[in-house]
């Protein structure tokens, strides 16, 4: 049977980083095909240069045989390539019907739209109100809305750039369920992931890029977890190392936290935190975490004595303030709300480091104490990158997040605050991150960890609750909580269709 896609000798180069060299595959129909690398491996390059936002330096492509060199996106689409991004693409005033007919051709009336939109969410278990604002819905939502925009497009190919990394392990297997209906009519899918057990769990074979190269295409299924991290890297990964902290003082309280956010409200949400203690807080995005750390890092004003940091109320105190007195966050959405994509990574120091580093001081910004900052974040996080001066727009997402997590870890905080914090690192990065996060509480900070990974939040946390439709349970010890425990505590036996998901 003829491929649906091949590369042959693709190669590509960016001022100073050769990102793709002479790489060859191909995806056949029905297979679902897993790129597999390190972060800045060249995955998500090779798949725009699929998707024709980036035109290859070297070599060629076929698309169901004939030629494949699509001047732009729009021309890639019309030959049957659909793409879901690692970041959305999505106006935040529109609807969600809105911003699907935005990227068609020829779009329908809206009502025909709407109709089609709901009844292939139904389908296909990704439930979504085709009437709700972009700027109310949460990133795993967010996401839908992208794959369902794909699904409309009935193509040949279809590229998931990381698509469960903002979904709950029940979210993910509903959408490998449609990945599979979809594969079995025909559809090729070409799968990125960091999530090697969902790889090999899901994926027919699987393509290894180290360095821009392809070293091996394997069936992922015949090898363990660590043996193509292995490949991955070119080394063995590392083991977390728990040791050497021990709770002390209470660092910080919330108690009757409420919020009235366009999103989803928070309800009369209490909880303490002791230096030198990880805090988990596990739950389906959307149901309040993304304003439980808004409200911890001062974006969203709440009543006084609600949040108390050292026992001095911070609850009216205005983010920049709150960061001087030691309470750090770093949100989910690292491009746009973490960082901005236009600045240098120097720049982007000074956004939540500039008072408490001393990057900025009497109104004026210290650009060597800023590029000095950012170099020791990307040394100490092995943020791959050529340098402080590079847009931050220009480092490949999981580099991106290292370096927001990081630039909050060596800012010393009191109490850091992390929503998804290994959201798009790849697996022997991922355990870099928590162990930086591991020995920042071993100092002393106390951390909160949000997380949709449950692996992540048990290997991490001293104690667990779970974030459902606002409201917050009552923390437990991790040590000895089962799985069953936690799904009972993410709001009912399994996840979507139990827990709560917003409309
Ligand atoms: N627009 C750009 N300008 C300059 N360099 C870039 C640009 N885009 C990517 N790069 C560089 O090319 C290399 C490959 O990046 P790419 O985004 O393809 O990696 P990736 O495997 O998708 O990584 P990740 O898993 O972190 O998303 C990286 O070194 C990256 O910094």
């Amino acid at each position: 049977m003829t491929d649906v896609f091949r590369a042959e000798s693709l190669g590509k180069t960016y001022p100073g980083v050769r990102a793709n060299e002479d790489v060859s595959f191909s995806v056949a129909p029905g297979e679902i095909h897993a790129l597999l690398g390190e972060n800045g491996a060249g995955k998500s390059t090779l798949v725009k240069m699929i998707y024709g936002l980036v035109k290859p330096d070297d070599g060629h492509m076929t698309l169901m045989g004939s030629v494949h060199a699509p001047a732009d996106p729009r021309a890639a689409r019309a030959a049957g390539v659909a793409m879901v991004f690692q970041h959305f693409s999505l106006f935040d005033a529109l609807t969600v019907a809105e911003n699907i007919a935005l990227g068609m051709e020829n779009p329908p009336k809206s009502r025909e739209l709407s109709q089609r939109i709901a009844e292939l969410s139904q389908s296909y278990g990704l439930p979504l109100n085709p009437a709700r604002r972009v700027a109310s819905l949460s990133a795993g939502e967010r996401q839908r809305v992208e794959i369902l925009r794909c699904l409309l497009q009935s193509p040949r190919l279809l590229i998931m750039d990381e698509p469960t990394s903002v979904l709950t392990p029940q979210e993910a297997e509903i959408l490998f369920a449609t990945l599979r209906q979809l594969a079995a009519g025909g559809t090729a899918i070409l799968y990125i992931s960091h999530k090697l057990d969902e790889i090999r769990s899901h994926c027919d074979r699987a393509t290894i890029l180290r360095h821009g190269r392809v070293v091996n295409t394997v069936d992922p299924r015949a090898h363990t977890a660590r043996e193509l991290a292995a490949m991955m890297v070119g080394a063995e990964m590392r083991v977390i190392d728990r040791s050497g902290r021990k709770p002390g003082a209470e660092v910080l309280r919330v108690a009757g936290l409420a919020t009235a956010s366009d999103g989803m409200a928070l309800k009369d949400v209490a909880l303490t935190l002791r230096a030198g203690e990880i805090l988990g807080i596990g739950g389906v995005a959307g149901n309040g975490q993304e304003e439980l750390l808004s409200a911890l890092s001062g974006e969203i004003a709440t009543r006084p004595g609600t949040i108390t940091l050292d026992g001095v109320d911070l609850s009216r105190t205005p983010p920049e303030a709150r960061r001087k007195a030691g309470l750090l966050a770093a949100p989910e959405d690292r491009l746009g709300h973490a960082a901005v994509p236009e600045f240098s990574l120097a720049e982007n120091t000074l956004l939540t480091a500039g008072s408490r580093q001393g990057l900025i001081r009497g109104g004026l910004i210290d650009h060597s104490a800023a590029q000095a900052f950012a170099q020791a974040v990307i040394a100490a996080f092995d943020v791959r990158t050529p340098g402080p001066q590079t847009a931050a727009g220009a480092l490949s997402g999981g580099n991106l997040q290292k370096f927001v997590i990081g630039r909050e870890v060596l800012g010393k905080p009191r109490v850091l605050v992390v929503n998804q914090p290994t959201w798009g690192v790849d697996a022997g990065a991922a355990a870099q991150v928590r162990q930086a996060l591991l020995d920042l509480a071993a100092k002393g900070a106390g951390i909160i960890v949000i997380s949709q990974d449950l692996d992540e939040l048990l290997e991490l946390s001293d104690r667990f609750c779970a974030l459902n439709d606002g409201r917050l349970s009552a923390p437990r010890p991790t040590e000895g909580l089962s799985i069953d425990e936690i799904g009972l505590m993410l709001g009912g036996a399994h996840g979507m269709e139990v827990a709560h998901v917003p409309a």
